[in-house]
């Protein structure tokens, strides 16, 4: 307590309850004195004699706020009756004011440490380390290589983490990501946006998918990357067009089905003027393209790709609509260099004999002189940067900068199965059955939809069940499985729909159908029913839309009903099982009639293409070459002839493909896709994360002064809860409680579990309130350490640098906010000296240990803060220095690369050059605050 005498209407902070702001004096008697808190409504009365109450003074200087909101800068500091009233100049009308200290504002919060120190508002010493390692691990954070993908919940796959790592750090990615089916390109786009907004890059997304995977990508951007889209439909527009305002303006991140916006122009023009940073489109094979007729989808992708800088397509059939249609892709994501088909194709004709020409640097053997020279034809430029080719590693360096300069390969990233490991193997069951009379009429006909799906004939309509030995054969198939699940496709949802019907009339076996005509709601809900291993349905039955996109891996029984026209779309249907994750062998089960167009369409596959056992990357070729064949054959089953040619055909042109796909160009483009000897240093990276655990200490540490509830749970798993004691909210975490872990094995198989990593949300949002708080700004503790002198005193004095820049920028890949602490001894030596506080000094005495400190202190403070200057010099040099090697070295990295790829957009490099300019600008006034001091004293 001060010596001074209260008066009424002077203000003091409480020393115990800062939180209740600034109190006024509005009673004192003989004893006691009685303060009200305005800002909280709070009033105590306290015994004079040792009332923990701090006279908040102000001096000559001081910027002070009043009750109205306005400033004053204290020029003169006068007293009346025990009241002061301050004189100075008004911030806002720079006119001579005064302000009595009555008027001034309750809310008042010290936040200088100095201020807080000299007023006694002290905290615990704990919290002091907490705040100076917070900002220790967000700089380690802001630095570290694995920024938004250590922190996924993945396995960690290194075709993935190598194209999200790829792409992730790109400045306005436009690429478009073409692995087979189910090799995880949403994981990829995912571990893209995910690294984008966690470095800066990128604030709003938007991504558009078909109706039937909105779900399923809202739950897969929660599971895996903590990202919470928004679903944007008719209804919530609607909802929010009362506003007034642009409906998509609402939210960072959206999500919402493409269709939604083919419907309904006005959301569409809406979605244009909101304004992204990236873009996300999946199953980009919808986007069908030609000169005269360009899709409906296409156009409105197109207007989008236009405005918005970054963009990801993603496909895992990228020729499912024909090779212009892959080109038009392309050209969404960069028009400028994608204008004209045929020069396109004749490039594409260039690069296939790079590819021939890049294999002898993929053994040991050393090259000849032939090998030599036709590299030095077909790619001058990286040749003349590369002379010795002997050894390993200048074949590899060479290699990389031709993979760099491929023509698509820096936007089109493709991985097949085949250089992938671990996939389970497919068998075919197949399973002819009698064509039934009423069938017989379609065959030999001229409908080919008719020919092989004769269940559509409109006679039929009501009792093609009853006749179809199909049906008989799967409401036998079904109890020979159980309880195994079975996932069936067929090609319209009326098949789906009745085929449901009659499982339920004619069996007691559980199913749910997935079609177009379900709302999103009721199609979750029966993939839902379906995926729950004990009291799901056994059979879930799609029409095709279930083809495209769905993970249901936990099945290993796939059953196609009919077969689909081209080997894509097959491809599709069969990847919904043969994904990451599948734990079995996958049987395909293929009822099909004989002697019917289906049986030509099954031999065709089977016989002619193999693509029920393997993927059939050629398949789509093969097709665009065979298809009035397969047509004439289907046309005429009963004419054997026709069937033999089409498979004799294809299987001769299937291996004609293969085997230019294996000496084409795709070697150099999978070699860029799969990161191969180049994905190494970043998953060490992760995988040293994985095991160390500072996150952990710190977490368990910060949470418990946070007033956190933790229980170990077993099985490396802890529960989170709230407490009524928490300093204060804790944004992210669940008020019923939550489990959470550290680690990767465990997150990746138990599904309710929080993977808390440096990337978490709940572990950013803790840090945040540590670091924006006043918590541990002042404190005083006691450590006990004998071999330093008893009684003796040191002061932390824990300094921030901070750049301001942009996010977009990214001033923290260079100069995070960056922790300089300084401790000084009694005589205002620097030491080398890290404290382990024992407890916190008693308030009374550090009260009087601070009053009798106070001129020594604030000398101390006036050395640390020279010394921090100077030590935030050498950073901010350095830190210059790395930023124009770093990014001088991309500038040149594509300076050179666009001489030989023209893939490599002039905005690139523009961008890159002005980020140099702006973060010189912004690294040279980054500025030096004092964060906190803590006053260590030595009582062994
Ligand atoms: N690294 C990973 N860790 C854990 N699961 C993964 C990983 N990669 C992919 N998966 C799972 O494998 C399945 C296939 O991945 P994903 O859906 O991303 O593939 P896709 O290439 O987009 O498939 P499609 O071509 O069918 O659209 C999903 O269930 C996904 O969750």
């Amino acid at each position: 307590m001060s010596a001074e005498e209260f008066s009424v209407g002077q203000r003091w902070l409480s020393n115990t309850e800062s939180e209740l702001g600034l109190g006024a004096v509005i009673q004192v008697d003989f004893r006691s004195v009685e303060i009200l808190f305005p800002a909280t409504g709070d009033a105590r009365i306290y015994t004079k004699k040792d009332a923990p109450l701090t006279r908040l003074v102000f001096a000559e200087g001081d910027t002070i706020q009043s009750q109205d909101g306005w400033s004053l800068t204290v020029s003169q500091v006068e007293e009346t009756q025990g009241v002061l009233v301050y004189h100075g100049l008004r911030e806002d009308t720079k006119a001579n004011a005064r302000l009595p200290e009555t008027l001034l504002d309750h809310q008042i919060r010290l936040n200088q440490p100095e201020q807080r120190l000299f007023n006694f508002q002290l905290d615990s010493p704990k919290w002091f380390d907490l705040r100076l390692n917070a900002l220790r691990h967000q700089h380690g954070y802001f630095r570290s290589s694995t920024i938004g993908m250590a922190g996924a919940r993945i396995e960690l796959i290194p075709h993935q983490l190598h194209i999200a790592a790829e792409v992730g750090r790109r400045h306005e990615p436009r690429v478009l990501l073409a692995d087979e089916v189910g090799l995880g390109k949403t994981i990829e786009a995912a571990l893209i946006i995910h690294q984008q907004i966690r470095t800066g890059r990128a604030q709003r997304v938007l991504i558009l998918v078909p109706d039937s995977l909105v779900h399923q990508w809202l739950v897969e951007m929660l599971r895996r990357v903590n990202l919470a889209f928004a679903i944007f439909d008719e209804s919530r527009c609607d909802a929010l067009d009362d506003s007034g305002d642009n409906p998509f303006e609402t939210e960072q991140l959206v999500l919402c089905s493409i269709d939604f916006l083919k419907q309904h122009p006005k959301r569409h023009q809406q979605a244009l003027s909101a304004g992204w940073d990236l873009m996300v489109v999946d199953e980009a094979h919808h986007l069908a393209w030609s000169a005269e007729q360009p899709s409906e989808e296409y156009l409105l992708v197109e207007q989008l790709a236009g405005s918005v800088p970054g963009v990801l397509l993603l496909t895992a059939t990228p020729d499912q609509l024909g090779h212009e249609s892959h080109f038009a892709r392309l050209r969404l994501l960069d028009p400028d260099r994608f204008y004209h088909y045929e020069t396109f194709l004749e490039e594409e004709q260039r690069y296939s004999q790079l590819a021939d020409a890049v294999a002898p640097l993929l053994s040991d053997a050393p090259l000849n002189a032939r090998q030599v020279k036709e590299l030095q034809r077909l790619a001058p430029e990286v040749m003349a940067r590369n002379e010795a080719l002997d050894e390993r590693e200048a074949k590899d360096t060479l290699l990389h900068q031709l993979i760099d300069s491929h023509g698509t390969g820096r936007l089109l990233f493709r991985n097949r199965r085949a250089g992938i490991a671990g996939f389970p193997k497919r068998e075919l069951h197949s399973y002819p059955q009698d064509l039934p009379e009423e069938h017989q009429c379609v065959v030999g006909g001229d409908d080919l939809t008719l020919a092989l799906y004769p269940e559509r004939q409109s006679a039929l309509v009501n009792r093609w069940c009853d006749i179809d030995p199909r049906v008989n054969w799967l409401l036998e198939f079904l109890p020979s499985v159980k309880p195994e699940k079975v996932l069936l496709i067929c090609a319209s949802a009326v098949t789906a729909q009745q085929l449901g019907e009659v499982i339920r009339q004619r069996s007691g076996i559980r199913h749910s159908v997935f079609h177009e005509g379900m709302s999103i709601v009721e199609r979750d809900k029966a993939a839902h029913y379906f995926s729950d291993p004990e009291e799901g349905a056994q059979i879930l039955l799609c029409s095709e839309i279930g083809s495209e996109g769905r993970n249901f891996q936990f099945a290993h029984h796939l059953v196609l009903f009919d077969l689909p026209v081209t080997p894509d779309l097959l491809e599709q249907r069969i990847g919904r099982l043969d994904r990451i994750g599948q734990t079995k062998d996958i049987q395909i089960h293929v009822p099909y009639l004989k002697g019917s167009a289906q049986s030509v369409l099954h031999d065709w596959y089977h016989q002619g293409l193999d693509a029920f056992s393997q993927t059939c990357p050629t398949g789509s070729g093969v097709f665009e070459t065979v298809k009035p064949l397969l047509i004439g054959a289907c046309m005429k089953p009963d004419e054997p002839a026709h069937k033999e040619a089409l498979v004799e055909t294809s299987q001769r042109l299937n291996q004609q493909l293969k085997a230019q796909l294996e000496e084409g160009r795709d070697r150099l483009l999978e070699l860029n896709a799969s990161g191969e000897g180049k994905v190494d240093a970043l998953i060490e990276a992760i995988i040293a994360q994985d095991s160390d655990l500072a996150l952990s200490r710190f977490m368990g540490r910060l949470l418990d002064a946070i007033g956190v509830q933790q229980e170990e749970k077993g099985n490396d798993c802890f529960i989170l809860r709230p407490t009524e004691s928490m300093v204060s909210q804790l944004p992210g975490l669940d008020p019923e409680g939550m489990t959470v872990t550290y680690r990767r094995r465990i997150a990746t198989t138990l599904e309710h579990v929080h993977f808390l990593s440096w990337d978490h949300p709940l572990v950013h949002h803790a840090m945040d309130m540590v670091l924006t708080d006043v918590l541990g700004k002042s404190s005083v503790g006691f450590i006990a350490e004998p071999s330093l002198p008893t009684g003796a005193y040191w002061l932390e004095a824990l300094f921030v640098l901070t750049a301001k820049a942009p996010a977009k920028l990214q001033p923290g890949r260079f100069l995070p906010q960056t922790p300089i602490r300084i401790c000084l001894d009694a005589q205002g030596q620097a030491v080398d000296l890290e404290f382990d506080i024992k407890r916190p000094v008693g308030r009374k005495m550090a009260q009087q240990l601070i009053k009798a400190l106070q001129p020594a202190v604030s000398k101390q403070i006036e050395i640390a803060g020279k010394k921090a200057h100077s030590e935030a010099n050498q950073i901010l040099h350095d830190a210059i220095e790395t930023m124009q090697a770093t990014l001088g070295r991309e500038v040149q990295r594509l300076v050179d690369l666009k001489q030989s790829n023209p893939a490599v957009r002039d905005s690139e490099i523009e961008y890159i050059e002005n980020q140099m300019r702006a973060l010189d600008n912004a690294l040279k006034h980054a500025d030096v605050q004092l964060d906190a001091l803590r006053i260590v004293v030595n009582n062994p």
